[in-house]
């Protein structure tokens, strides 16, 4: 920040050239919007100038206003921190300043950046730059003036669609809307915008000012059209984001009343959705995406990442066969092994159809899935291990067996070659016991399916090197993952914090709530699914074998319910047989099966934990409250143990891995936000009725009680928790 600052320079030909200047993406901080408004006023003063150019250094516009400023509003509650941009200096200093200016962009303009750009009378735009209003992502609108001037410049139907998905463009498309007047090679581009804003001074190119522009917009019939449409279509994908219903009413306003109106409408409402839980959320997760990439001791020492070409993955079944298309859709080359042909063609298939499902959803082209398959190479020995770089090993949770592996790949693998497992639940030492290649044995957790899911949870013991975790690193940039490095525990940081979620809701529905109410509530809050469907997708398998290992390392805070058990004793395996709490059949939705409540009855009896005999009676909040409180308590275990190196790697993790709401800002952000002593209170009073699966954690007791956040970091912490 301290290099924050705009430069002014004046050339022979009478153009002023401000440049901002704020590495990596000149996000538009205070220094950078105050630096703006007093040179434009000097601009605006000097004899010798006759018109300006605005500019971004380093190859890049501008990545729009410093989202760490709203960050501060939401911290402090003092919206004061926001400056007046969208009048005092898009309005009156550029767009209506007596001498033309032209943008000239190069890289990127997002957000306010692009908004700067908009209110310039002209833009000169280098190839391949990337364009768009991206606000909705951050929970708000755009506040510079971008919902009344991109509708002017390239029509409402496509700026309509830019704001709410948020989705940029390139110059290319940019020039064949509208919104870029030409296109130059980046050599080229000052030169040409500064002969550019020229030109218009001498009235040979028109001086136009985007705001006052009507031609675009279409008749007031066909723009209410396309407003209806745009409200239908948010109801239906987006009802929990206020944000994109008030950018169509504010649209709408500008268009109705002119644009000068429609900006003073577009900046109050900004004002009220910055101070909303939404955008706190999303700007938290804004942060904690990036803040993983940050990991002490490993990505700071001055380490390079090495080059990872070739990648074996052992075992082609579910797991490993998404891990392998990963792989190859990040350009790795991968062999794939399997014990027999017949396991080994069956996980090609299943490749090669991750693939192709790709490509006939648009998200791949033909010639990139051929690509892609061509790095794909099937072995039944080890043979070609010599000289890969990395294995994944994706075996079924067998602990012997993964012990064997790994004794054997120390011996074939080159000594560099780094050793991963998949495993979700064992203990790393374990599986390294019988090798003495522990600094090279890392955890590289996937989640299902691997090829779409975005979190990439790397697991580290006390032995793995710095370097082999950057390299797993780097390798989960370039498959496009999200990498959040955790410790090594039962469960580690993930599933560990979310195995009291299934379980509080088998807890429920055996104090008598009904199946599909919880269902119902839980994707209310935004999950995409609830957890008895999730356990119908994910397989009952999995729910006994995880349990088992829950149960070994928790069985302070277990709840063992027979639901699972009687469910596959009826036939039922979830959707890999058509038939769980709900009834799967291709080409429909899945319904929730009535048929299921006996054997729910028959589990309650066994259970016996209901009050008095008689089911509990719970308001739809305290279904959220009884299910995710405890998963919060164990996200307060996770941190007291070290587990993850600050709170909102749990928070990402848990929004990239689990589908908790990105807009609540992920598990811990949203507990803060309900108050560490409203969860400690409820949990006392469940415990004291319900037993110890609801007891309050140490941790969660003591920042409840001191008033400190559970993100806090633990050096605000009192000395017994500060172990992060
Ligand atoms: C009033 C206005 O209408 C409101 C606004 O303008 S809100 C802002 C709208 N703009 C955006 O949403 C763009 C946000 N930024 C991005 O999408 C991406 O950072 C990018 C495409 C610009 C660059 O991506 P990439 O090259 O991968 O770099 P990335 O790691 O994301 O960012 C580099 C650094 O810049 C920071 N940064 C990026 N955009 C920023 C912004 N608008 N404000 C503050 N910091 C920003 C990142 O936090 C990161 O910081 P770090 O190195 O300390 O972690």
């Amino acid at each position: 920040m301290a290099s924050a600052k705009v430069d002014l320079e004046v050339g022979t030909d009478g153009v002023a050239l401000i440049t901002m200047c704020n590495p990596p993406v000149n996000a538009l901080a205070i220094p950078i919007i105050i630096g703006l408004k007093d040179r434009f006023q000097e601009a605006a003063g000097r004899k010798d100038v006759k018109a300006i150019v605005l500019t971004g250094k380093g190859g890049r516009f501008s990545g729009g206003f410093d989202i760490s400023v709203m960050k501060k509003v939401h911290e402090t509650g003092d919206s004061s921190h926001l400056p007046d941009v969208s009048v005092e200096l898009v309005v009156n200093l550029i767009e209506d300043s007596k001498k033309p200016v032209v943008a000239a962009v190069e890289g990127l303009a997002l957000g306010g950046g692009l908004e700067l750009a908009m209110g310039c009378h002209a833009r000169v735009v280098a190839p391949r730059a990337q364009l768009g209003l991206p606000e909705l992502t951050l929970g708000i609108i755009p506040g510079f003036g971008g919902t009344q001037r991109l509708p002017r410049l390239i029509g409402l139907a496509k700026a309509v669609e830019m704001m709410l998905t948020s989705k940029s463009i390139t110059s290319e498309e940019g020039r064949k809307l509208g919104l870029v007047d030409t296109i130059v090679s980046s050599e080229e581009l000052l030169k040409v915008s500064r002969l550019w804003a020229l030109e218009i001074e001498e009235r040979r190119k028109p001086w136009i000012r985007s705001l006052h522009r009507t031609d675009k917009t279409g008749s007031l019939s066909e723009v209410r059209e396309v407003l209806r449409t745009a409200r239908e279509q948010v109801k239906k994908t987006a009802p929990h984001l206020p944000q994109q219903q008030a950018c169509v009413d504010v649209i709408e306003h500008g268009i109705v009343h002119g644009g000068y109106s429609g900006v003073l409408k577009e900046a109050e409402v900004f004002k009220k959705l910055v101070i909303s839980d939404t955008s706190k959320g999303l700007i938290n997760v804004f942060f904690a995406q990036r803040a993983i990439s940050k990991v002490p001791g490993v990505t700071d020492i001055g380490l390079k990442p090495r080059n990872v070409k070739k990648v074996a993955v052992i075992g082609g079944g579910l797991m490993g066969s998404g891990i392998a298309t990963a792989l190859i859709l990040g350009n790795i080359c991968v062999i794939l092994k399997e014990i027999n042909s017949e396991f080994l063609l069956k996980g090609i298939k299943t490749i090669e159809a991750n693939v192709n499902g790709l490509v006939r959803r648009g998200k791949l082209t033909k010639q990139k899935a051929d690509v892609a398959l061509s790095l794909l190479k099937g072995v039944l020995d080890y043979t070609e291990f010599k000289d890969v770089d990395l294995v994944i090993e994706a075996v079924i949770e067998n602990v012997s067996l993964k012990q064997t592996i790994f004794r054997d790949l120390e011996k074939i693998c080159s000594p560099h070659c780094i050793l991963a497992t998949n495993t979700s639940t064992i203990d790393l030492n374990v599986i390294g016991q019988k090798t003495s290649a522990q600094d090279r044995i890392v955890g590289a957790h996937f989640f299902s399916p691997a090829h779409i899911m975005p979190l990439l949870e790397i697991i580290r013991t006390n032995k793995t090197s710095p370097q082999v975790i950057l390299d797993l690193i780097t390798v989960g940039k370039i498959i496009k993952k999200a990498p959040v490095v955790v410790g090594n525990c039962t469960g580690f940081a993930v599933n560990r914090t979310f195995f009291p979620y299934s379980q509080g809701a088998n807890l429920l529905v055996n104090l008598g709530v009904d199946v599909f109410k919880i269902d119902q509530v839980i994707h209310n809050f935004g999950f995409p699914i609830g957890p008895f469907q999730l356990l119908d997708v994910a397989g009952y398998g999995v729910a006994i074998d995880t349990s088992k290992v829950y149960a070994g390392a928790f069985s302070d805070r277990m709840f063992k319910t027979p639901l699972v058990d009687l469910l596959i004793k009826d036939g039922r395996n979830g959707k890999s047989n058509g038939k769980g709490y709900y009834i799967y059949e291709k080409g429909s939705k899945p319904k929730p099966d009535r048929s299921v409540l006996p054997i729910i009855e028959e589990s309650r009896r066994l259970c016996n934990i209901m009050p008095n005999g008689k089911p509990i009676s719970v308001t739809d909040q305290e279904i959220v409250e009884m299910i995710l409180f405890p998963v919060v308590n164990e996200a307060c275990r996770v941190l007291e143990d070290g587990i993850v190196i600050r709170a909102s790697d749990l928070d990402i993790a848990s929004v990239l891995g689990m589908s908790f709401p990105n807009y609540r800002g992920g598990i811990v952000f949203w507990a803060d936000l309900v108050g560490a002593n409203r969860i400690y209170t409820s949990l006392k009073k469940w415990a004291q009725l319900y037993g110890n699966f609801y007891k309050p954690s140490r941790y969660l007791e003591e920042r409840a009680l001191k008033g400190i956040p559970l993100s806090a970091p633990a050096s605000a912490a009192p000395k017994s928790t500060a172990r992060l």
